[in-house]
């Protein structure tokens, strides 16, 4: 081995880790290999996912196969491995009669922290979180949003190097959604701390995670960096401004570039701002010229022109076709 290559840490690593129950084989022979920093655990219901997460956390042992966490073997230093790792569980487990503040410091001397801290980083992570008046509140009247972030908080309380986050955007609108992937996002941008996050819903880990894996039936089918996963397409998306002469610029340029022999493609109503894009399919090289000559042309500003990424569902369909054939 050369002494240039870059040791990379792994914060969980699994070998052909299989979980089989009387009439189900929840994983199937799982190699994996997650680094730090946000990662997105993807798959259908039954993929395999919770499963997954109990093995990791030592309190299920796997059929074949190991697992390690921040280099502890899950079989024998499930102990050690908890005190380092917090877990946010799927459904609600939240006692209705307990004020927010009274769980938290109660989660964090069962890890082990003396009264004083135990209050001082629960009063941080329900601030963290976004719960304020409301955490000397019983929980039971809480809002699903309210609910999730407590869980949220109770996996961070003990200061832990990874949190495994099992569906925290279950049961949530899209704003409360969108409210908790940030949160998400910023327990490793603000304390460093790595994360597992599990959905079902592919489209919202892809701006949320650096890492995505994917599995299905208990098997991997990939894992890759979130950009890798997100590659450019050869098709080219424009936006151009509007002038006097053409006060729908995008209209004018449409009709040019059919003119030049580049017929522009449909775009789904659903992309945020379609009416003002110009999409078009630059397999060869001359299209991006004769873009900016007709844009020139028409006396039009040239805003953005940029290849378009791939969404992560998309890949995430080739895959399971392949998977199938
Ligand atoms: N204790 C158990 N006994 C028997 N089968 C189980 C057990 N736990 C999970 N399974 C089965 O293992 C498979 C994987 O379940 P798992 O809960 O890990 O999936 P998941 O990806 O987390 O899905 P979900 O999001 O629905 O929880 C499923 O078919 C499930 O029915």
């Amino acid at each position: 081995m050369g002494g240039t290559s870059v040791c990379r840490v792994s914060v969980i690593a699994t070998e052909s880790l299989s979980k089989r129950y009387p009439r189900v084989t929840a994983l199937d022979r799982l190699t994996v290999d997650i680094g730090p920093g946000v990662t997105g655990l993807v798959g259908a219901n039954g993929a395999g996912k919770s499963t997954l997460i109990k093995i990791l956390l030592g309190l299920a042992p796997a059929s074949e196969g190991s697992a390690a966490v921040l280099g502890k073997d899950t079989a024998r230093e499930g102990a050690a491995i908890r005190e380092q790792v917090g877990y946010m569980p799927e459904h609600d487990c939240l006692p209705p009669d307990v004020s927010a503040t009274e769980f938290v410091v109660h989660m964090a001397r069962m890890s082990g922290l003396p009264s004083t801290a135990a209050r001082e980083r629960t009063a941080d992570t329900l601030r963290h979180v976004g719960l304020y008046e409301e955490r000397y509140r019983p929980m039971g009247g809480y809002s699903t949003g309210m609910k999730q972030r407590v869980k949220l908080a109770q996996a961070l309380v003990h200061d832990p190097k990874l949190v495994l986050l099992d569906e925290p955007t279950n049961g949530l609108d899209p704003a409360g959604r969108d409210e908790m992937l940030g949160l998400i996002r910023r327990v490793h941008t603000d304390f460093g701390i790595s994360v597992l996050v599990t959905s079902h819903l592919l489209g919202e880990l892809e701006r949320t995670s650096d890492h995505i894996v994917v599995i299905d039936g208990g098997k991997l089918l990939k894992s890759q960096s979130t950009r890798s996963f997100t590659q450019t397409t050869t098709t080219l998306l424009i936006e151009v401004t509007d002038s006097d002469a053409h006060p729908d610029g995008a209209d004018a340029l449409r009709t040019a570039l059919t003119a030049a022999g580049v017929t522009p493609v449909a775009e789904p109503d659903s992309t945020p701002g379609a009416a003002r894009l110009v999409v078009v399919e630059a397999d060869e090289e001359r299209v991006y010229d004769t873009v900016r000559d007709t844009v020139a042309d028409l006396g039009l500003g040239m805003v953005r022109m940029e290849q378009r990424r791939h969404r992560i569902a998309e890949v995430f369909q080739e895959n399971r076709t392949e998977a199938a054939s």
